[in-house]
């Protein structure tokens, strides 16, 4: 099998450096790209703060495979084993309802002392951490609203989550060497028609200006803002929309987060990044799969994927683009999950850095329409998937599906007897 990948491997080398693309360059960029997994595809966003309490601020996790993660040892473990299975660099995205703590802490009370563990896991494993305030699934946001509430005091509780969790991500940024990016994402929204749209947004505007406020050094920490279109319970209004956070992002220069499942139906985040990019000093990515709605379907290797990888590599945005993952699928085997969507995101780069750009701009250019399409469509079959297996026997992970059988592996020892 790898004489068999060595010499397509070799044979492929040549096809792309006849269009001028040098592989070995490729794989050596894509080796420093890395892509934050998110923690909560282990555990379908139950965190370890309230893990049977309900997962409210109208996302969903369907399905009931067994073998969630229950605490941080397990989650640990089996991120380790989706990890091993998934070639080149990755980090690992944390929410604030993932801490350890033996007494009960309130959100507005967290520190870094309660992701010590995590800090030092990470250490171990020479990677970066990314963070998030959690506001949702907590009493004060039963009634739909956080950082906007009308109600001061609730308010400012979560300002003060909020302003405890960049504290968290930057003693994560200082003590890895990594800045982590701490994206805030809140559900506010209503779900019938709402009489004053203004109101909350001001609130909104200010609260975070308020969090925001303590000056961080940003090589350790980076701030960023999630819009939404709608959540379950909250289809009428959603307070933190895109115009909101492309404006604040862009007024205050935060990152702005864009979601590929947080727009309507037929946009397409890929088709964003360009705009954005002229606003904003740093893009945070949740790579998703909408169907139908924000349903975080795992991640395929779709046009939607291929376009938003290509549409980074293109213009050069590696070091302004930071590619998160963001789906929770509790229907199917939540390591197995994590392979798929990671390995195919990274799938997506891989392409996106092998295609003969600067022929294409030059055909572009030119006018030559129909030597653009032509070549566009050409290098769809060129042969990537080799230089992907090469990549992956590269850095000791499986080249093919046999990943899955360590995975079934996994869930007959460990998962299974949860
Ligand atoms: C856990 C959430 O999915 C996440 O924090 C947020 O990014 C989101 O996309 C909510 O729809
Ligand atoms: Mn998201």
């Amino acid at each position: 099998m790898t004489k068999l990948i060595e010499q397509a491997f070799e044979l492929a080398k040549q096809r792309y450096a006849a269009i001028g693309v040098d592989v070995e360059k490729v794989m050596a960029q894509l080796d420093g790209i890395p892509v934050s997994m998110h923690c909560w595809q282990g555990d379908d966003v139950r965190g370890f703060e309230n893990p049977n309490g309900e997962l409210t601020g109208g996302i969903q996790a369907t399905g009931n495979y067994p073998g969630r993660a229950r605490n941080a040892d397990e989650l640990r473990s089996d991120v380790e084993k989706a990890m091993s299975l998934i070639p080149g660099a990755k980090r690992l995205n944390l929410h604030a309802i993932y801490l350890e703590s033996d007494k009960p802490v309130d959100r507005d009370a967290i520190e870094p002392k309660h992701f010590s563990n995590w800090v030092e896991w990470a250490k171990t494993h020479k990677l970066g951490l990314d963070f998030n305030p959690s506001c949702f699934s907590h009493p004060l946001s039963a009634d739909g609203f956080t950082l906007s509430h009308a109600d001061k005091g609730i308010r400012q509780f979560w300002i003060e989550h909020c302003k405890a969790s960049r504290r968290i991500s930057a003693h994560f940024g200082e003590h890895l060497g990594t800045a982590s990016v701490m994206n805030i994402w809140v559900p506010d929204g209503m779900k019938d028609l709402t009489v004053d749209r203004l109101g909350p947004r001001q609130r909104l505007a200010s609260a975070l200006d308020e969090v925001i406020s303590e000056k961080l050094n940003p090589a350790h920490h980076i701030d960023a803002v999630e819009s939404k279109l709608f959540g379950i319970g909250a289809e009428s209004y959603t307070v933190g929309s895109n115009e909101f956070c492309l404006g604040y992002a862009s007024s205050r220069q935060t990152a702005l987060t864009l979601d590929a499942g947080h727009f309507h139906p037929t946009e397409v985040i890929s088709d964003k990044i360009s705009t954005a990019m002229l606003y904003v000093p740093r893009l945070l990515l949740h790579v998703s799969r909408p169907v139908r709605w924000d349903s975080d379907h795992v991640v395929i290797l779709d046009d939607e994927t291929q376009a938003i990888a290509t549409e980074i590599a293109r213009h050069k945005l590696f070091d302004k683009v930071h590619i998160g993952l963001d789906f929770f699928d509790a229907s199917i085997n939540r390591i197995a999950a994590w392979v798929i969507g990671t390995r195919n995101a990274k799938k997506a780069l891989l392409r996106a850095l092998l295609e003969p750009t600067d022929q294409l701009r030059k055909l572009e250019s030119e006018g030559d329409y129909t030597g653009r399409l032509a070549m566009l469509e050409e290098q769809k079959s060129l042969p990537w998937q080799a230089v992907w297996e090469a990549w992956c026997l590269r850095h000791d992970v499986p080249a093919d599906t046999s990943w899955l059988s360590e995975v079934r592996h996994y869930e007959q020892q460990t998962l299974r007897q949860r």
